[in-house]
């Protein structure tokens, strides 16, 4: 296995991770989502309770690392910088901003909803990446994630503001996103906005529209537009956009499609969508999307998110009893116990339910302190306590609860 050498990245050990969903035990029986929306209309939807149909088997806290799929544009970001090649820095650091979102074709299922305290730790030494999230609050529903790279720190957290409007559902991510290199420099921007469609007839799906900023301390700066689709669009999906330096000049063009990848040329080029010149044999391609995964499911799950929820050998004993992967109802719908997952969802929903009044008596999330500003900045020492098994002060989430703590009022 010559070739293999050389493309694993010499020092970080190689994990043996799955390459499928575990077959369901049963055949899930089908049920109306109109049915359910109609009686939630004007709710936060987040917070709708749904039965575990629509899930699918990973948290949000899960999800949040799905965008890092694409890290090594970040590692390449890095090299390019440490040579002096600001240009290409910025140009993998939005591609990267992109290639985000690719997962979200042809998805349909909501992730579950975190319980407060929840967390979700991503050891990828293959990758060089350590992430972590938790979920700092839950009225309003916020995650909070901290992730390191070869070079780089991405942190940064999510709430979604939501709409319904009769013909979808909009999400309004805030917050932003920031991305720090080792060498000092650093770049920030916001998601853009997702519309989720066919909620009444039809499959549903997503689609994604808005303008990304991405700003910082870099002599560049870039500005990327998600085309909003419209019921002719011939060319779903597109997005376009420039680098420009100080003095506001364009000095490279980006196009491409979130679902499937991103080229540049150098300087202006004028006209939006697919200029005739910007054809993929005179651009210079710098994301495309990995292939789906060979055994996909009714979930779509990438190869990349079918690995998240696994407990891989000897990851058992080292989580803390707070991690996604132990949440009993979101492991039965995995392994297709749909029985199960329903009645453990209701159980945990029931428990959630305190949860306000848990934050209103003053609960603080273990792993993240908010600043002046109101965002979340990971305070350091969940792998230095993982090293050393203990997890103190890491409450049991998902076990019983006992009944004279929960306010009766629910
Ligand atoms: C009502 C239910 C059954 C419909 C299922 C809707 C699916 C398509 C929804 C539910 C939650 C949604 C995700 C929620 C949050 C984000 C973060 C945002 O920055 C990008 C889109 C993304 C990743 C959404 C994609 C679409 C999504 C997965």
């Amino acid at each position: 296995m010559h070739g293999d050498k050389e493309d694993c990245d010499s020092g970080y050990p190689q994990i043996e991770r799955r390459k499928k969903l575990p077959d369901p035990v049963l055949r899930e029986k089908g049920v109306s989502l109109w049915s359910l929306i109609k009686d939630n209309v004007g709710k936060d939807l987040t917070r709708v309770c749904l039965p575990v149909y629509f899930n699918e088997p990973i948290s949000s806290l899960q999800k949040c690392f799905e965008d890092l799929e694409y890290s090594d544009l970040l590692d390449r970001a890095y090299k390019y910088g440490k040579e002096g090649n600001s240009l290409q820095r910025i140009l993998n650091v939005a591609a990267f901003a992109v290639s985000g979102y690719s997962s979200s074709e042809g998805r349909h299922c909501k992730p579950f909803n975190p319980l407060l305290g929840e967390t979700f730790e991503a050891d990828y030494p293959e990758k060089g990446l350590h992430f972590f999230s938790e979920k700092v609050s839950h009225h309003p529903t916020l995650l909070a994630f901290h992730c390191e790279g070869k070079g780089w720190k991405f942190w940064g957290d999510s709430n979604l503001r939501s709409k319904f409007s009769g013909r979808s559902i909009q999400l309004d991510p805030v917050g932003v996103l920031t991305l720090e290199f080792d060498d000092g420099e650093t770049f920030q921007w916001s998601k853009v906005t997702t519309n989720i469609y066919n909620l009444i007839l039809g499959q549903v799906y997503c689609d994604h529209h808005g303008l990304m900023q991405i700003r910082g301390n870099s002599q560049y700066s870039c500005k990327l537009k998600f085309k909003e689709q419209s019921i002719i669009e011939r060319n779903p999906h597109q997005v376009h956009g420039f680098v420009e330096d100080h003095s506001g000049k364009k000095v490279a063009t980006l196009f491409g499609k979130w679902d499937d990848s991103m080229y540049y040329v150098n300087g202006e080029v004028k006209g939006s969508g697919k200029p005739k010149v910007c054809c993929p044999s005179e651009a210079t391609l710098l994301w495309k999307r990995n292939e789906p995964a060979p055994n996909r499911t009714r979930y779509n799950l990438t190869s990349f998110a079918i690995t998240l929820n696994e407990i891989t050998p000897g990851l058992q004993e080292k989580l803390p009893p707070t991690d996604s992967r132990l949440r009993p109802d979101q492991r039965h719908l995995e392994n297709g116990e749909f029985d199960g997952a329903n009645s453990e969802k209701q159980r945990l929903e029931r428990r959630q339910r305190m949860s306000r009044k848990l934050q209103e008596s003053g609960w603080k999330p273990r792993w993240f302190r908010k600043d002046g500003n109101g965002s979340y900045h990971y305070v350091g020492g969940y792998w230095e306590a993982r090293e050393q098994a203990n997890w103190d002060g890491c409450p049991d989430i998902f076990g019983e609860f006992n009944e004279e703590t929960v306010d009766s009022s629910g």
